[in-house]
């Protein structure tokens, strides 16, 4: 092969592993793929000039091959260990006002429904998150992405949806679109208008006025490019949204281009795992009680399932059936569900549990949190595996064996010496510096 021409953004050399995961173009994993991502042993990287993967491989052939580039900067990799960046499919972090009492009051015992019911829970948000300003919501934002990426992820999805009316909706989207624009991370954004029926309105009257008020107002917003929003969300559960009213609202928003991607089955069985099928749903988060009729749904129609191990965790769900989902051949994702309830900005985290407490070998954890959390938010295509031509999103671990970031609990701030987003550092632990 002819050498090479100058002028990469980056090297990565001579890692002890590389992890791709996939290594033709498989757009998610299920099954037995799952079961063993595909890794290099003694590799290297290149990021081209625009930021993405120029070429993967051993670190010899690599070293031949661009033996005559040059780079705007190079790493030894020696002892480390690559990986994708993590993707984070399911996130709601622009509000105000935490629920540290909250905290407390479930540990006592409260379930999520009662503090929901006594006028807390996503209703004690909604009310500071209208109160807040933009500037504090984008300034709040800012510093949970910085702590998301420290930890790894380079794409995460962010929710609207403490607004639940069309002022404070938008606020959200557009804090939401300014961090896309702004940060290094990228960014999948969803309207989550109906995460709650709002004080004082029945579901009927939530449901038009989403589908009357909220839901066109977006159009227009999008169509003049003020705002880009990639999905559309509602919270289908017993005392929320219920099967039809979440149907009217997701296929309106598919009408509009959104990406159908939806809480459902969390805490009652509403069928939402057929629902979404039906609709083509791109994703359905939670589903820790989805029936067997609805998870033979998602197989057939793949449609991801994005698993929260975070919420189980902390409100004392019984867990999702993951092993159900991936013997199916269910697309399983993972996500952190970061909000004020369920406080947790770690991939390596979340990966953790979902071994220890779903029952997923590191093999398919680490798969869920990067080639299929990037299906679930139709970005498997340039996002999360690494492959010549996808984005050059990376993570560098300080370890010998890319298994201790989801063994070492807790350890990822350790653990994680480097992320890069588009062939840029964006954050070197050893200068502790976000860059
Ligand atoms: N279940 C609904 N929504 C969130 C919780 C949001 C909140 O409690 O503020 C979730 O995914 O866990
Ligand atoms: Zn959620």
């Amino acid at each position: 092969m002819s050498k090479m021409s100058p002028n990469h953004k980056l090297l990565v050399k001579n890692a002890k592993q590389v992890v791709l995961i996939c290594s033709n173009g498989e757009k998610y994993l299920t099954k037995a793929d799952m079961q063993s991502v595909s890794v290099v042993e003694n590799g290297s990287v290149v990021i081209g000039s625009d930021g993405r993967i120029k070429a993967v491989g051993p670190a010899e052939t690599i070293g031949a091959q661009f033996s005559e580039a040059s780079f705007d900067k190079v790493i030894d990799a020696t002892g480390m260990c690559v990986l994708p960046g993590l993707v984070d499919a399911h996130t709601h972090p622009v509000w105000s006002g935490d629920r540290v009492h909250e905290f407390s009051m479930k540990l006592a015992g409260a379930s999520y429904m009662d503090v929901h019911r006594a006028g807390g829970g996503i209703h004690f948000t909604v009310e500071h998150t209208r109160a807040a300003a933009a500037s504090e919501l984008l300034a709040a934002l800012c510093g949970r992405l910085l702590r998301m990426q420290r930890a790894g992820t380079t794409l995460v999805e962010c929710k609207s949806g403490y607004g639940l009316e069309l002022h404070t909706e938008l606020k959200m989207l557009q804090v939401i679109e300014e961090a896309r624009r702004t940060l290094p991370i990228n960014i999948s954004s969803t309207y989550c208008g109906a995460h709650a029926v709002p004080r004082g309105k029945t579901v009927a009257e939530a449901t038009r006025d989403v589908l009357q008020v909220q839901l066109p107002r977006l159009q227009a917003e999008m169509s003049s490019g003020r705002l880009s929003v990639d999905n559309i969300d509602v919270f289908c559960e017993r005392g929320v949204f219920d099967l039809d009213s979440t149907r009217s609202i997701l296929q309106a928003g598919k009408l509009m281009g959104l990406n159908i991607n939806f809480h459902g089955d969390e805490l009652h069985p509403m069928n939402a795992a057929q629902l979404g099928a039906e609709l083509g749903a791109l994703a359905i988060s939670h589903l820790e009680e989805v029936t067997d009729e609805g998870i033979a749904a998602m197989a057939r129609a793949k449609t991801a399932a994005v698993l929260l191990p975070t919420t189980a965790y902390i409100l004392r769900l019984p867990q999702p059936r993951a092993r159900a989902m991936l013997d199916a051949g269910v697309v399983v994702a993972l996500g952190s569900d970061f909000n004020p309830n369920a406080y947790c900005c770690s991939m390596p985290l979340v990966m953790h549990l979902a071994c220890v407490n779903m029952r997923m070998s590191m093999s398919e954890a680490l798969a869920a949190a990067t080639i299929n959390a990037a299906y679930a938010l139709g970005r498997s295509h340039t996002h999360g595996s690494v492959e010549v031509n996808k984005q050059g999103d990376l993570l560098l671990l300080q370890a010998p064996r890319w298994e201790h970031l989801i063994y070492q609990l807790g350890g990822h701030q350790e653990i994680i010496r480097y992320v890069v987003i588009g062939g840029n550092v964006v954050y070197d632990n050893d200068k502790t510096l976000d860059l």
